[in-house]
């Protein structure tokens, strides 16, 4: 039975749902590094929010871990491109807050709009500061989106149902999607400019660490009221603070920070500021919504394969992953063939489906072709690191569909250029389950690759056959199967055998001095 960590604050209903999903479950919250670093070699899935950081130390030593589950959105606490190398898959739950997100700037936006917080304290203080706190109208100003995604979106209608007007910053909007939304797509610079609020919506990376910078605050509007709900990193939080002390800036509201749990910042205690200690998460909904999704999604990959919401894996439906389980065993074995039989370090390789495998989602049936070729080079590839070690390499992988049948009414064909020319080999299923190879370098063969394998290519004679058995004999090696295909008669052929143990090297030895051998190569599945 698989077994799960949670090992953040979660809606217990996802503990629920892996028990009822036949997945064993702990909840061990508030773990530092080296406690989780003792623990996690038990477990094959982990359940996480914000407060779990998954570092290379974490993942070296989760040494059963398939697949790590964020019950929110933003993955910056783990460390992908690691998790990746390791075969470890790594999901999200990209909707199941996004309303709340969305809300909670909207909320922040009006607080600091009409500085809430601080009108609240000193009311309940008994002060009755009625002239104190001027505020400001919605209705009618520039609100400046950067990053214009699912909770930039939503942040949008809400904020036009506000009467503002949107302008929005985001390099991957499209101008229709932009007109569908209400909002003036434009570059940063005009919104800089042109923004009364700025809301940020976009994850933390490379691109827009420190957005807004000092010579970006600098650009913008004066009085202008900034709100951030998405990451702390995409604020000069120093520049910040001097752009507050000035008037610059007329407010900022943050639910994030730089460096978090922030129980110091130097923010702290500046005018005009709202703080929330990262709540943007935080409706009884959104939490029952992320945990319910995070947990179906790790049993389903755990159970059945099902892979949902990946950031470093193709998705796999519940649905589709039975049909495609046997597709993805036949393109694992005929990418195990080709890497076992490549003589060059191959630097390309194509993936063809042909028939009903046309129908299918390509990309797991790749996945599976590029984990079984890899091997050659690991052991510890696998569907999700193959890719990104294949990508390493410089392999060139490419997709083909061919909707219409051939020979076979489903067929995955590998082919790849070597120095000696286009080879190829191809694969179908029995019975839409069984994975069977139908060809071989351009020759017609059906054998199972299974176990200890013999593969002969030779020069098709009287008595060859013959041979071949009497050496496997003397040396004690039962055949079990037995699989013949040649290009003509006399001449190339090519044979292939399982044996039932492993084939010695001196047997292979022997077998390749036979008259006729050009190539003898013990393979194994
Ligand atoms: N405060 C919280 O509790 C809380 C809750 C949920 C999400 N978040 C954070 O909110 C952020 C947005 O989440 P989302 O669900 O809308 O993500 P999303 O992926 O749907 O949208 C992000 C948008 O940012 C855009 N983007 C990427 N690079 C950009 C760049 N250089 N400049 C401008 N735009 C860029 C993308 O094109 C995309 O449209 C994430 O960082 C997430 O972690 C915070
Ligand atoms: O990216 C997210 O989903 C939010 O930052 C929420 O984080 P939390 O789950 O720790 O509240």
């Amino acid at each position: 039975m698989p077994k799960v960590l949670i090992s953040d604050k979660m809606d217990p209903q996802a503990a629920q749902i892996f028990r009822d999903r036949g997945v064993e479950v702990d909840e061990i919250t508030g773990l530092k590094p080296e406690e989780l670093i003792k623990i996690i070699g038990d477990y094959d899935g982990l359940a996480i929010r914000s407060s779990t950081t998954v570092t290379k130390e974490i993942l070296d030593a989760a040494t059963n871990l398939k697949v790590i589950g964020r019950a929110g959105i933003g993955v910056d606490n783990v460390d992908i491109p690691y998790a990746s190398s390791r075969g470890v898959v790594v999901m999200n739950t990209p909707f199941g807050n996004s309303i709340t997100t969305a809300e909670h700037a909207i909320a922040l936006m009006f607080a600091v709009a009409r500085q809430l917080p601080e009108a609240d304290a000193s009311t309940q203080a008994g002060k009755w500061e009625k002239n104190r706190f001027m505020g400001v109208e919605l209705t009618g100003k520039t609100l400046g989106l950067i990053g214009a995604g699912n909770i930039g979106s939503i942040v949008a209608s809400r904020a036009l149902g506000l009467k503002m007007k949107v302008v929005a910053f985001d390099p991957f909007l499209t101008p229709e999607r932009a007109i569908e939304m209400g909002v003036e797509k434009v570059d940063l610079d005009t919104l800089l400019a042109r923004a009364d609020f700025i809301t940020l919506h976009t994850p933390l990376t490379d691109q827009t660490r420190n957005i807004l910078s000092r010579e970006n605050l600098a650009k913008t509007k004066k009085g202008v009221r900034i709100v951030n709900c998405a990451r702390g990193g995409l604020i000069d939080e120093a520049a910040l603070k001097e752009g507050l002390e000035s008037g610059h800036i007329a407010g900022a509201a943050l639910d994030v920070f730089a460096v978090e749990p922030a129980k110091e910042n130097a923010l702290f205690g500046t005018p005009n500021l709202v703080c929330t200690p990262h709540l943007g998460a935080s409706t009884k909904e959104a939490q029952v919504n992320v945990a319910l999704q995070v947990a179906e999604q790790l049993s389903d990959y755990l159970m059945t394969g099902g892979v949902t919401n990946a950031l470093n894996m193709p998705s796999l439906s519940a649905e589709e992953a039975p049909k495609l389980k046997p597709y993805m065993a036949l393109a694992e074995k005929l990418g195990s063939l080709v890497g076992q039989l490549a003589q060059d370090d191959l630097d390309n390789i194509a993936v063809e489906v042909e028939g009903a495998a046309a129908e299918l989602n390509i990309k797991p049936i790749t996945g599976a072709v590029l984990a079984g070729f890899m091997r050659r080079y690991s052991d510890t590839v696998n569907m999700v690191n193959a890719p990104y070690l294949a990508k390493e390499r410089g392999l060139d992988v490419r997709e083909v569909r061919h909707a219409q049948e051939g020979a076979y009414q489903t067929l995955v064909r590998i082919t790849v250029n070597t120095s000696e020319g286009t080879r190829s080999v191809a694969g179908t299923l029995f019975g839409n389950a069984n994975p069977r190879l139908v060809e071989i370098f351009g020759i017609s063969l059906e054998a199972e690759l299974e176990g200890d394998m013999l593969y002969i290519v030779n020069e098709d004679a009287p008595g060859f056959i013959g041979r071949v058995g009497t050496t496997l004999g003397e040396a004690g090696l039962n055949i079990g199967t037995f699989h013949l295909g040649r290009r003509s008669a006399g001449g190339e052929a090519i044979l292939l055998l399982t044996i039932d143990s492993a084939i010695p090297q001196p047997v292979l030895d022997t077998i390749s001095k036979l008259p006729g051998v050009k190539r003898a190569k013990a393979l194994k599945f």
